[in-house]
């Protein structure tokens, strides 16, 4: 163990030393751009020599550490890694401006990349530069699955799921059983997806479910190492350093190796199948010789890697966290349930179509998300040089938003720290575009522009759902009086105790009838 703390130390030392001395040789003069632009760079808070700011970067709680550092400096800083240039956002103004002025400059995210890697990469959609091969996929992605007509297709599936989800903690009521909501509502968000997407789900008798979404979890965990290469990788990669490759390609070749029987599975099938999944038709795309975008099998296998990364995870956070809430404001989950009771009923099970007629539910969610954002930092490049705010920002700059920080900002929301769904229900809404794109972005959990959530429907179905669902059918005991609501570090905004709770069946006529 000695041996090996020595080995890292000596390595650290020595990446330290090349890069110092890179950092000496290479070093530009002050960017003669600044003089074109006639305006400086953004403030810079004090810094360390060599590494400039990782470390506040790398921190465990990152967006906390970067809330601190906006609160005492400024909304908009000039942070260093090592040489290269960060951009740090924390107000929905100068997020707006950028959205507003540079969204096409910003459409990008200058990711690290392991040829081969399924995680990260060329291959992946999201690290993808904005050109052809994004806009293809996204358009399959829009008209194939996230768009209002394929949602609405595929509108059966989820109420299946939810169903499904509904039984499973009957099940548990019976018994007595405690519930980890966050492992009962990740079942739900990656079972629908995978229904949605390649036509079944994997099975729970063989273990290979448990499997897939432990692959999941596995590539959550990996993100704040993801993180950290991808601020690293322009200064390491000029010394020829892969960071963590070797967990990354251990969690990609899990996925490679499940994704391929699915692939096998579905090129069997491919000449009877009637209605072609998103899997089917980027089987066709690969085949084809003139489709409209060249793709390779790795291209699809890393999507779906992406998709199930971008949506299960963050929809089950989002289900936990807003369950938390709720149990620990009894006024709130009481106003919801009356809601649901005088809109659903009390002998059918909530469906998403009853969505639109509960507002206080649509509220609540809405809250969950402000206070507890799944993915509470966005991360993207500066394709050029840019003046914003007053300030020049070179090109290639890496762009960090922090959207917890908007979100909780005191001079835009009032008791940002409190849970308070009423805010959501107010109709103070302007009619003025502009002004509502605004006020949009004081309120950013899926990001926004070009390169924003395309999942944000689909996210507001599945927790709208599942809240409402155990809302509807249960009461929730917990021990002790109040749910703990620390965060855990990591790149996700996850809970640091995880939502454990009894459920006990409500409403009997329902329970009857299922
Ligand atoms: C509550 C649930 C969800 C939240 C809070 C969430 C949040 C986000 C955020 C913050 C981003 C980055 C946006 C940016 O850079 O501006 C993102 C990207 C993305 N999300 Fe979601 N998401 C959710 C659910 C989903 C679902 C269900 C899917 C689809 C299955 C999905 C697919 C994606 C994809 C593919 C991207 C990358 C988009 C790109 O690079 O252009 N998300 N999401």
């Amino acid at each position: 163990m000695a041996a090996i703390i020595g080995d890292c130390f000596i390595f650290i030392l020595l990446c330290l030393f090349s890069l110092l001395f890179y950092y000496l040789i290479f070093r530009k003069p002050k960017n003669s751009r600044l003089v074109a632009y006639g305006c400086d760079l953004p403030p810079s808070p004090p810094s360390l020599p060599i590494i400039g700011h990782v470390h506040l970067l790398l921190s465990s709680l990152a967006h906390k550490s970067l809330q601190k550092l906006s609160s005492k400096y400024g909304p908009l800083l000039y942070l260093r890694v090592f040489n290269f240039p960060v951009v740090l956002v924390s107000s929905a103004s100068v997020a707006y401006e950028i959205f507003k002025a540079h969204d096409l400059n910003i459409s990008s995210r200058d990711n690290p990349s392991i040829d081969d890697s399924l995680l990260i990469g060329s291959s992946v959609f999201g690290s993808a530069p904005y050109g052809d091969y994004f806009k293809f996929m996204k358009k399959l992605l829009v008209t194939k699955l996230l768009g209002p007509q394929a949602l609405e297709r595929s509108r059966g599936i989820r109420a299946d799921e939810l169903e499904r989800f509904h039984s499973s903690l009957l099940d548990k009521a019976v018994k007595k059983e405690i519930v980890e909501i966050g492992k009962e509502a990740t079942k739900l968000s990656n079972n629908s997806l995978w229904r949605m997407s390649i036509g079944r789900s994997f099975s729970e008798k063989n273990g290979e479910a448990e499997r897939v979404r432990g692959l999941v979890t596995e590539l959550d965990g990996l993100t704040k190492k993801v993180l950290f290469a991808t601020l690293l990788h322009r200064p390491l990669e000029k010394l020829g350093i892969s960071l963590f490759k070797k967990e990354i390609m251990c969690v990609s070749d899990s996925f490679d190796e499940v994704l391929e029987r699915v692939l096998v599975e579905h090129e069997q099938k491919l000449d009877d199948h009637q209605d072609r999944d998103m899997m089917d038709v980027l089987l066709a795309a690969y085949g084809d010789e003139n489709a409209e975008h060249k793709i390779s099998r790795n291209h699809i296998k890393a999507f779906f890697v992406e998709l199930f990364f971008a949506g299960t995870d963050t929809s089950a956070q989002s289900i936990q966290w807003t369950m938390a809430e709720i149990i620990n404001n009894p006024n709130i989950l009481k106003r919801l349930r009356e809601e649901i009771d005088s809109v659903v009923g009390k002998t059918r099970l909530i469906q998403e179509t009853d969505l639109p007629k509960l507002p206080y539910l649509q509220a609540v969610v809405k809250e969950g998300l402000r206070l507890h954002p799944p993915l509470p930092l966005f991360v993207r490049t500066f394709q050029e040089g840019c003046k914003i705010g007053g300030f020049y920002v070179p090109e290639k700059t890496t762009l960090i938003g922090n959207a917890y920080v908007m979100m909780r900002d005191p001079s835009v929301w009032e008791d940002p720290e409190e849970f308070k769904p009423e805010r959501f229900l107010s109709s103070s809404r302007s009619t003025q575009e502009e002004e509502r794109r605004e006020q949009a972005l004081k309120y950013i959990p899926f990001g926004s522009g070009r390169r924003g959530c395309p999942g944000s429907s689909l996210g507001y179905i599945f927790v709208g759902t599942a809240v409402g669902m155990m809302v509807q059918c249960f009461d929730w005991s917990i021990k002790g009086d109040k749910v703990q609501m620390d965060e855990a570090g990591g790149l996700n905004l996850s809970m640091a105790h995880s939502l454990k709770c009894t459920p006990v069946p409500r409403n009997r006529p329902l329970l009857a009838d299922q």
